[in-house]
């Protein structure tokens, strides 16, 4: 039987995760729920500029949700969005004057979440501007008065204005919160969360691509015994430490991911099987020629590498590694070995 509940949580994931189009989604519920009523009494009433243009809005609204939700891709649909509504909106404040203004304002919101700040600031200002050009040209077309005409410039610049920082400032936040989630906050290593994700992506760009990934993953030696004779605040400086020295061992496409405690893991993409252990090699060199305890005592580690296979599923993938590194271990450590 189909699995509603799966379903629907994996619904719920995806708007919680993905905030622009949750967004979408909500305007286009909005949009649907409140203008379809009036699109229906326009026809009914026999105002058909109005009717259709309210409908187009409204299946506008419905075919970017559907769009969003289908492709991943929020950035057309805001867009399109973003534009069928400035000029729906400007065609019914055309033609039912001061009733029609009144969307003017949640639509000014909208626009402000649906795209970048800078289209929309360009998309609201055309929208206003076209209302006064069109009231200039023929008094009495949009506003009653241009003392009414001032007012609503003012206050739509406004409710712009705090919309813009509003979007500006969530879509700052979120940035900050993505990067907390996803990183390290000791080394700024790529944290275990995210390597799982990437380990994934590895998986399916290998089965659709053929693209080849190796990893190599390593433990630092007798971290304990750092930590014991030289305090724990030397052993965080040598976690710290580590992380830039690898990244400038390896290219900038490879990544580096913090497994836990003293255990990191390099993804490398589009490596040659011949290559990765002369790579975890090099690293392991490095590390000990260049990662020194504060009497000048070198660092070591040992690694297990791994070069995904075909159909291989990553957790087995990460396995094969580990168990090479449990053998670089028990080989006497300071070593690099291939699964
Ligand atoms: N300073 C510091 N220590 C950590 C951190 N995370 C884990 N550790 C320590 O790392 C040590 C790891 O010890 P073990 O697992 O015994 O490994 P080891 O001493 O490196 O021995 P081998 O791996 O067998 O060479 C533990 O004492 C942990 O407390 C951290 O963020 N900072």
């Amino acid at each position: 039987m189909f699995n509603y509940v799966h379903l629907l949580h994996a619904l719920q994931k995806r708007l919680k995760d993905d905030f622009y189009l949750a967004m979408i989604t909500l305007v286009g519920i909005m949009i649907t729920v409140f203008v379809t009523p009036y699109a229906v009494y326009r026809l009914i009433t026999g105002n058909w500029i109005v009717g259709i243009a309210d409908f187009c809005i409204v299946f506008s609204a419905i075919i970017s949700v559907f769009f969003a939700w289908r492709t991943g891709d929020t950035v057309k649909p805001g867009q399109f969005l973003a534009c069928i509504f400035c000029v729906g909106a400007g065609i019914v404040a055309v033609n039912l004057g001061v009733n029609g203004l009144f969307w003017i304002y949640p639509l000014l919101v909208f626009i402000f979440f649906l795209v970048s700040g800078r289209r929309a600031v360009v998309l609201s200002s055309i929208l206003l501007f076209t209302l006064v050009m069109v009231e200039l040209s023929k008094a009495g077309s949009v506003f009653a008065s241009h003392y009414q005409m001032m007012s609503f410039i003012v206050t739509a610049f406004i409710c712009s204005f705090f919309a813009y920082v509003f979007a500006y400032r969530s879509q700052l936040q979120r940035k900050e919160l993505k990067q907390l989630a996803s990183i390290d906050s000791l080394t700024g290593a790529g944290n275990r969360h995210t390597l799982n994700t990437e380990l994934e992506l590895a998986v399916q760009l290998n089965q659709k691509l053929q693209s080849r990934y190796g990893l190599i993953l390593f433990d630092l030696d007798f971290f304990k015994q750092i930590n014991d004779k030289y305090g724990h605040k030397v052993g965080d400086e040598t976690l710290i430490n580590l992380v830039p020295l690898i990244q400038s061992l390896i290219r900038q496409t490879d990544k580096v991911f913090r497994f836990g405690g003293e255990e990191f893991l390099v993804l490398l993409r589009d490596i040659e099987p011949a290559t990765l252990f002369p790579i975890a090699e090099k690293i392991r060199q490095g590390v000990e020629q260049h990662l020194t305890l504060p009497d000048g005592k070198p660092v070591t580690l040992s690694a297990g590498v791994a070069m995904l296979l075909d159909n291989e599923e990553w957790e087995q993938w990460l396995h094969r590694a580990d168990v090479a590194l449990y053998q670089a271990k028990n080989n006497g450590r300071n070593q690099v070995v291939a699964a």
